[in-house]
């Protein structure tokens, strides 16, 4: 193995606690972390492969999970936050001295807004729910990486039992596409 999808799954995928009653997450600095706390576990965890979701040196692969924003408070040293880019859909908050995005955060109208992304391997606790599929893989050839190897790292989640998709899943994407049709009129709302 050449490449690491992300540590916290190159060795196999532990199951997380149903019952896990959340943590806190902080930044890399040394001092000063930008802590959050979070109420209860994530839904949804997912690899991603994009290239705007946060990922720690040398991973081709972001791991990213949703919490309704109210379950979720900065606790420490909120100052250090910055957007990463406010035109996006999820206004991702970054550490300014580390660059590690805390939250990403949906404000504008959208099929996911009040759910906030989270990258649960900035806690030190075990029993996060653990990542449930693969998506967006394609995007890493975006990144640089040599496209007559996609169909090996697809292969890679396959066999940690991980679903691989070139957007998000088909029941989030079908969530997606509802909410769409009942904006526009096509299905009742
Ligand atoms: N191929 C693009 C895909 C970006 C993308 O669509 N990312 C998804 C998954 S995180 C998304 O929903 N982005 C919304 C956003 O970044 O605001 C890339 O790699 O930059
Ligand atoms: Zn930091
Ligand atoms: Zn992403």
């Amino acid at each position: 193995m050449s490449y690491s999808l992300h540590p916290a799954i190159d060795n196999g995928i532990k199951a997380g606690q149903s019952d896990f009653p959340g943590g806190k997450l902080t930044c890399h600095c040394s001092s000063d972390k930008v802590e959050i706390t979070i109420e209860g576990n994530v839904l949804h965890n997912h690899a991603c492969g994009c290239s705007k979701c946060w990922k720690p040196a040398n991973a081709l692969f972001s791991i990213v999970g949703v919490t309704p924003k109210d379950n979720l408070k900065v606790t420490a040293n909120e100052s250090k936050l910055q957007i990463v880019d406010e035109s996006a859909a999820i206004q991702r908050h970054a550490c300014s001295k580390c660059g590690v995005h805390l939250f990403g955060r949906i404000v504008q109208d959208h099929p996911f807004k009040g759910l906030d992304f989270v990258h649960t391997e900035l806690s030190d606790k075990a029993g996060w729910q653990e990542p449930q599929f693969a998506a967006f893989v394609s995007s890493i050839i975006e990144q640089g990486f040599p496209p007559d190897k996609a169909s090996e790292v697809r292969d890679r989640f396959h066999k940690l039992g991980l679903e691989t998709y070139d957007a998000l899943s088909p029941p989030l994407m079908d969530a997606i596409a509802t909410y769409n049709a009942k904006k526009s009129g096509k299905l009742p709302a």
